[in-house]
């Protein structure tokens, strides 16, 4: 899928956080967002993901118009093409690795599947463990093996390798790259020079956005 933010534009109480952002996220690519603290990366990425809705411009995927759907046409976007938004890992703490990845109980005793995800993000054999358990390097890689059981088609990835230690970091750019590779549209918002490196394009935004006057001011 190719989703597209065309001169987009977010105004949240008066205040202007994005103005005038056009971004094409193509499929079997990694995009990042780039820029400095406060410019809006989080913001363009939750808008792209449909969690936010822009105030001027517009989200388009493959071409269609997306951000100005109602919530049900949403509902049916993010189930159709099985995309994911990962805020804060997403993990319920309460609940078994199993559930975080399946995101639903009642896993067969045997699952191929969820065993070779687990396995590709290090965390065979721990299906039944609390995720509370979980280090914070581990909560993130098991957000993306959510991902990976899911074959999301869309993966929008906030600062995903924010304190991590350099193996973690490595594991993760590389699951990351992987996903991409299969064919998905991976965006990350991110100040990780290695995992920029690493993305086949690169969207700085502007600068000015961070420091952006309030509506109707000068
Ligand atoms: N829901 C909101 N209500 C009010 N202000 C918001 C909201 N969401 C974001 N902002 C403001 O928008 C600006 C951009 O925030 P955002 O998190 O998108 O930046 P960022 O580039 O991702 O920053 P960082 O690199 O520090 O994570 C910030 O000044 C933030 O306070």
């Amino acid at each position: 899928m190719i989703l597209e933010a065309h001169d987009v534009a977010v105004t949240i109480d008066h205040r202007t956080i994005l103005h005038g952002e056009s971004v094409r996220c193509r499929h079997g690519e990694m995009t990042a967002l780039v820029g400095p603290s406060d410019c809006g990366k989080t913001t363009l990425l939750y808008t792209l993901g449909l969690l936010l809705t822009p105030t001027g411009g517009q989200i388009t995927a493959d071409g269609a118009v997306v951000s100005a759907t109602g919530h049900r046409a949403r509902r049916k976007f993010w189930r159709d093409h099985a995309a994911v938004v990962l805020q804060e890992y997403g993990i319920v703490e309460d609940e078994s690795v199993a559930f975080n990845a399946l995101m639903r109980r009642g896993a067969r005793r045997a699952d191929p599947r969820l065993t070779a995800v687990l396995d590709k993000v290090g965390l065979a054999g721990r299906e039944k463990e609390p995720a509370s358990h979980l280090s914070g390097g581990e909560k993130q890689r098991l957000a993306l093996a959510r991902a990976l059981y899911r074959d999301a088609h869309v993966l929008l990835v906030d600062e995903p390798t924010a304190s991590l230690d350099a193996a973690n970091r490595d594991l993760v750019i590389d699951l990351l790259a992987a996903i991409a590779q299969r064919g998905a549209t991976v965006v990350v918002a991110t100040h990780d020079d290695d995992l920029i490196a690493t993305c086949d394009h690169r969207h700085h935004l502007n600068a000015s956005n961070a420091t952006a006057a309030p509506e109707g001011r000068p």
